[in-house]
């Protein structure tokens, strides 16, 4: 693939993450100069410059900022997480100290990284387009959180500041903290043996390598007068697969059986609404992780795709990594998950 090249300076917010790391790494191989913020440090690499710090601090961000032309701000607590204040600060009011922190510095592009699950309610979304309302009853803080952060960007977007919003889904592939290790942390449990619902649910999983293309995509795009300046856009694999298929794909690679049993969606939904509402209660006695939280089953047990038309028009953005090579390229980076005999 012809790659452009460039002596921008970029800034990764989020650097030390999954997908701020894969994105560090793309911006260098495509010359960018790149500085990386976060409040952790998890590699080095001497061509970064790296900048610890707080986000929600416009002072801490100030200096990774100077002569930056794109930022991308791809940092935010686990989704995991139940905690609300965390969430609120980080991905509210931390965005809003970023928006500032670029007008003070001169940046004039912003690209956030949102998710698509903004319009996810946990009922099915086939196909959607990016014109589908924010859900109503975001399904936990994250998503919560992830609508006010997501507004409040494209709303900043104005003559100074040319800002974006990049939506992917499921983000998949080498040194992910989160899908890979927990479904291999429940297949070890025994608890992979259950398909919920039909098994016929499609979904999107983005591998990584794409979701960072489109995010570069996505800064580039943001000349003065770019029909993209102030909207959201997905990034997709553009090949939906059943939720099972793929979560089956990636166990029986690692050397574990896949899902079999079905149980019915509905129930399963109800009985984690129940199962949570009880470990709130329980909150302050004893903090109980459920395996199987509602996000979880809603995520598991339904149809959410997105289109991705509206990047392939607006920035002919095309996936650079089909699903087979994806899903191969991931088990082969798990060796230390692979099924012990
Ligand atoms: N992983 C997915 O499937 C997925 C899907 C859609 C969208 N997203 C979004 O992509 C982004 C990156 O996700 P990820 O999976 O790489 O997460 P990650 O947890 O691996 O990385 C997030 C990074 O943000 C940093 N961070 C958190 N709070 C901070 C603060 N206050 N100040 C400075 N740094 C802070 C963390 O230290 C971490 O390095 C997030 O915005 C997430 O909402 C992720
Ligand atoms: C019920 C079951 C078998 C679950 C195991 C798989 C889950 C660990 C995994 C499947 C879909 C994933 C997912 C996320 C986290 C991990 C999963 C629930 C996100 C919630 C992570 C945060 C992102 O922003 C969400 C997004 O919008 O893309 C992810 C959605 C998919």
């Amino acid at each position: 693939m012809a790659v452009r090249r460039s002596k921008k300076k970029c800034l990764v917010i989020g650097g030390c993450g999954f997908l701020g790391r894969h994105l560090v790494e793309e911006l260098l191989e495509r010359d960018y100069t790149v500085n990386v913020f976060d409040m952790r440090s998890t590699f080095e690499d001497e061509m970064v410059t790296f900048f610890i710090g707080d986000l929600c601090k416009t002072e801490d961000l100030l200096p990774a900022m100077e002569n930056v032309d794109i930022v991308f701000h791809c940092a935010s607590p686990a989704p995991s997480s139940d905690n609300y204040q965390l969430f609120y600060r980080v991905n509210y009011e931390g965005t809003k100290s970023v928006i500032s922190a670029c007008k003070e510095a001169g940046v004039q592009r912003l690209v956030l990284t949102s998710s698509a699950s903004v319009v996810f309610e946990g009922v099915d979304i086939q196909n959607g387009s990016e014109d589908l309302p924010y859900a109503s009853h975001p399904i936990d803080y994250y998503t919560e959180t992830k609508i006010l952060q997501e507004k409040e960007v494209l709303k900043s977007n104005c003559e100074d500041l040319h800002t974006i919003a990049v939506r992917p889904h499921g983000i998949f592939g080498p040194r992910d903290p989160q899908l890979v290790p927990t479904v291999v942390d429940m297949a070890r449990k025994g608890k992979s043996k259950y398909i919920i619902g039909d098994g016929r649910n499609l979904v999107d999983f983005t591998y990584v390598k794409n979701v960072v293309h489109g995010h570069i995509l996505a800064g580039e795009s943001l000349d003065e007068g770019s029909v993209t300046c102030g909207k959201a856009y997905h990034i997709t694999n553009d090949d939906p697969i059943y939720f099972w298929d793929f979560l089956s794909k990636i166990l029986i690679g690692l050397g574990y059986a896949a899902p079999r049993y079905k149980i019915p969606y509905t129930l399963l939904f109800y009985i984690a609404l129940v199962v949570q509402f009880f470990c709130t209660l329980l909150k302050p006695l004893v903090v109980i992780k459920l395996t199987f939280s509602p996000m979880r089953v809603a995520l598991a047990g339904t149809h959410h795709y997105y289109s991705c038309e509206r990047a392939k028009n607006d920035f002919a953005y095309k996936p650079l990594v089909n699903m087979d090579k994806a899903i191969d390229l991931t088990v082969q980076s798990y060796a230390e998950l692979r099924k012990k005999d």
